[in-house]
């Protein structure tokens, strides 16, 4: 029996869930089509504990399967609002962003603990192949009204390997169904599938795959991260070939435990709810999308060709539950992992090329196409450097780094203001950052075509777009900071200001 943690168990995380109270399990039909989606969207606008679909009209026999909606989305209670993403890595639930990020970091400088090989798991009581799969006849979710499929995939894990079998990746990728046997799903440069999908049409054989969904929640966390591996003197080892199971390991400081496929070599997670095997192929595309993306939009009709899965083999578990997540407007897992973990990513990249860079978080205000970077204002003025030349090495080294893919606008902040704040990051870039003057855009670097004034904007959707604001101002390079916050905190003498607090329930105020 693999681990049964909440962070190393997909059905465990559900059973923490609702222990947590944080669970809504709805035993009623649910339809798949739409209403399961409504429902998880309404969850995402309002913090609402994660539904849990338990009855799903169409439901195959032996349990397949349920949805999870919302599985890394936030809790209405400021204390726990990050508590879902804190139970994906045995953090307590009234964790901050800050730590979940200092968290999936620590692996950086810590010895990768590769994965176990283990003869079977949870993952293989049930095990369907060749002509008894139907795609079609499964409760995949439909999401958004003008979709162009059934997204099955928005929270599995992709597990695709070098041909050489030196590098495994795990990723998050969307797919929606295209038959009773294939997926077709977004296959982007520069992501580390579409590298890995780019060295098997070398070779001109089609690339071995598996899609986990329901894997262990520290195993999802790394999947959604542009993640690179560190060897322990800080060096990058490889140019991106990591294996995040590695990496996942250092972090949650135990060997995952992994079993190997039914009809190829590649291993998944023991406990996973549902594997899919088979084959990315590296020939057949098929039109795909359009999909309500993580930037709040769909454009009806707005249909591509991208690249054909075929599945083989199909295994899971018993009562098996399929994590759904309905992206859109906020707030749901495509802001608080991908902007995240990206912003956390960078700001390692930064302090690689010896930038003294902080803290850093994507503003959900921004819809994660925004990343704060706070810089320390000493080692900023021992730096003797200036805005521009600044704005200019940040944005080359970022722009031009596949963690900075997703980003189109960096902003510079100082140790004054608090990144998770995006109250805090918009009254710096309002206030300290002068258009234009302040800022150097970035016409000839990658452009991340999901952001809707990339697709359907009036330039290039692949190229150019970025721009570093810097919201640093003149003085914090040269003396220091030359002005007081007209706030609370700053503008009044420190007695006085416990005097207030201590007056302020008996003055009739409610606790703060
Ligand atoms: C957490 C999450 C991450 C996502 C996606 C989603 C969720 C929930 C859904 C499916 C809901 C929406 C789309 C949105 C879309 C961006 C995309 C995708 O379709 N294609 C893509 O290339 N990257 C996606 N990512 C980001 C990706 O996982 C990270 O960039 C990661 O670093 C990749 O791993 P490698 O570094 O190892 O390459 N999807
Ligand atoms: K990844
Ligand atoms: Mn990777």
């Amino acid at each position: 029996m693999s681990p049964t943690s909440p962070h190393m168990n997909f059905r465990s995380f559900v059973e923490a869930l609702r222990q947590d109270g944080d669970l809504v399990s709805i035993h009623r039909q649910v339809d798949p089509h739409l209403e399961a989606a409504a429902i998880t969207r309404l969850v995402y606008e309002h913090d609402l504990p994660a539904p849990l679909f338990e009855n799903l009209k169409g439901a195959q026999k032996h349990g397949m399967f349920r949805i999870l909606g919302a599985p890394a989305a936030l809790r209405k209670d400021p204390a726990t609002r990050y508590g879902r993403l804190a139970r994906h890595l045995a953090l307590p639930p009234t964790a901050s962003m800050k730590n979940i990020l200092d968290k999936m970091l620590s692996a950086a400088d810590q010895a990768p603990i590769a994965p176990t090989i283990v003869p079977t798991g949870e993952c293989k009581e049930n095990i369907i192949e060749g002509d008894q799969i139907h795609l079609e006849q499964l409760p995949a979710p439909f999401i958004h009204k003008d979709d162009g499929g059934k997204y099955i995939q928005t929270y599995g894990m992709h597990v695709v390997q070098s041909p050489d079998g030196k590098w495994t990746n795990w990723s998050i990728a969307r797919a929606m169904i295209k038959d009773d046997k294939h997926l077709v799903g977004l296959v982007i440069e520069p992501q580390h599938i579409w590298q890995i999908h780019q060295l098997w049409k070398k070779e001109g054989r089609d690339c071995p795959w598996a899609l986990c969904f329901g894997v262990p929640p520290a195993a999802i966390m790394a999947a959604s991260m542009p993640i690179r591996t560190y060897d322990p003197a800080g060096n990058v080892a490889g140019a991106d070939g990591v294996s995040e199971a590695s990496y996942v390991g250092s972090y949650t400081g135990e060997s995952l435990q992994l079993v190997k496929c039914e009809t190829n070599n590649l291993h998944v997670p023991a406990s996973t709810e549902i594997v899919f095997e088979g084959t990315l192929s590296i020939t057949e595309r098929a039109p795909e999308g359009p999909f309500g993306e993580m930037h709040g939009y769909v454009f009806p009709g707005d249909t591509h060709d991208w690249p054909v899965y075929n599945v083989d083999c199909i295994t899971h578990r018993d009562d098996a539950i399929l994590p759904m997540s309905a992206c859109g407007r906020l707030t749901d897992e495509t802001h608080t992992l991908i902007g995240a973990l990206a912003a956390a990513e960078i700001a390692n990249v930064c302090r690689q090329a010896g930038l003294p860079v902080k803290d850093s978080f994507s503003p959900f205000e921004s819809q994660v196409t925004w990343v704060a970077l706070q810089f320390d204002d000493a080692k900023l003025r021992a730096m003797k450097t200036n805005s521009q030349e600044l704005r200019e090495k940040v944005g080359n080294l970022v722009f031009n780094h596949k963690s900075g893919y997703t980003i189109h606008r960096l902003v510079l902040v100082g140790d004054d203001i608090d990144v998770y704040d995006g109250k805090d990051i918009m009254w710096a870039f309002s206030t300290r950052c002068r258009p234009g003057m302040d800022e150097t855009f970035f016409e000839d670097v990658k452009g991340f075509p999901l952001v809707p004034y990339m697709s359907h904007g009036n330039g290039s959707p692949v190229k150019g777009g970025k721009v570093v604001s810097d919201a640093l101002m003149p003085s914090e390079y040269t003396t220091g900071r030359d002005w007081v916050a007209a706030d609370f905190d700053n503008s009044y003498p420190e007695e006085l200001k416990n005097q207030v607090l201590a007056q302020w329930e008996n003055d009739g105020f409610a606790p703060l």
